[in-house]
């Protein structure tokens, strides 16, 4: 039997960084994981690929795969549904290689029912301060947005005690290289290292 791979799952409040780290840990050449990429009903934004940004969907489309179990979670954030296509998890999961979902909290905890041999990893603000002047200079909310995102970010960094590792994201190459180790060790604590050892006992 094929030993699984590792289902590791980045969440955070909105405007923490989670994007931007994840798009610094995929642009590693040497980087160890699979992207899940996921499916939204939001529209694309300039530059956005159909297939490796999103899977651009309409409601429609969104809601059938809803209907048809197509999805291993979903959220509705900001208007626009988001959610994780199962298949390509389970598949990849089945084959060896580590998946990396990169999903706000709602989808987290969902997550966490289904897999709660996943390794959840949030991402902190150094800061609340630090946290509102990253919404605010991405400039992409209204000042009302900025004050509900502010509110609703208290409330998910609540939920950080539900997660196995809390990692800092006050610079966003030091935030990566402790996920990167983060995986590594759990690698080490986990079953895979133990897989190899009892195949090569089989063998002898
Ligand atoms: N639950 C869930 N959240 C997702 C998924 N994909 C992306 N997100 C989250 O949706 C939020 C909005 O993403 P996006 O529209 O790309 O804007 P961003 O705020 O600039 O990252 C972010 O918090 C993402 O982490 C998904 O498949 N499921
Ligand atoms: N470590 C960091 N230090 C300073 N600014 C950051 C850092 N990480 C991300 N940012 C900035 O914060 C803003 C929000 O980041 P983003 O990746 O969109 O967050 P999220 O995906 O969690 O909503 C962006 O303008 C981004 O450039």
């Amino acid at each position: 039997m094929q030993e699984k791979g590792l289902l590791i799952v980045l969440s955070g409040p909105s405007g923490v960084g989670k994007g931007t780290v994840r798009k610094e840990i995929f642009s590693q050449p040497d980087t160890m994981f699979e992207y899940s990429v996921s499916a939204t009903t939001r529209l694309p934004r300039e530059g956005e690929v159909n297939g490796v940004d999103y899977f651009f969907k309409t409601r429609e489309e969104f809601e059938k795969m809803i209907q048809e179990d197509r999805l291993l979670e979903f959220a509705e954030y900001v208007g626009n549904y988001y959610g994780t296509p199962v298949d390509y998890v389970r598949e990849t999961l089945d084959a060896g290689k580590d998946v990396f979902l990169e999903i706000e909290v709602q989808g987290a905890s969902q997550v966490r029912k289904k897999f709660p041999e996943g390794l959840f990893i949030f991402l902190a603000p150094p800061s609340l301060s630090e946290l509102e002047n990253r919404i605010v200079t991405r400039g992409t909310e209204t000042e009302e947005i900025v004050k509900s995102r502010m509110k609703a970010a208290r409330e998910e960094i609540e939920m950080m005690k539900l997660y196995d590792y809390v990692v800092e994201n006050d610079q966003v190459e030091l935030a990566c290289e402790r996920i990167n180790s983060i995986v590594v060790a759990e690698h080490c604590r986990r079953e895979r290292v133990q897989y190899r050892y009892k195949k090569m006992l089989e063998v002898d």
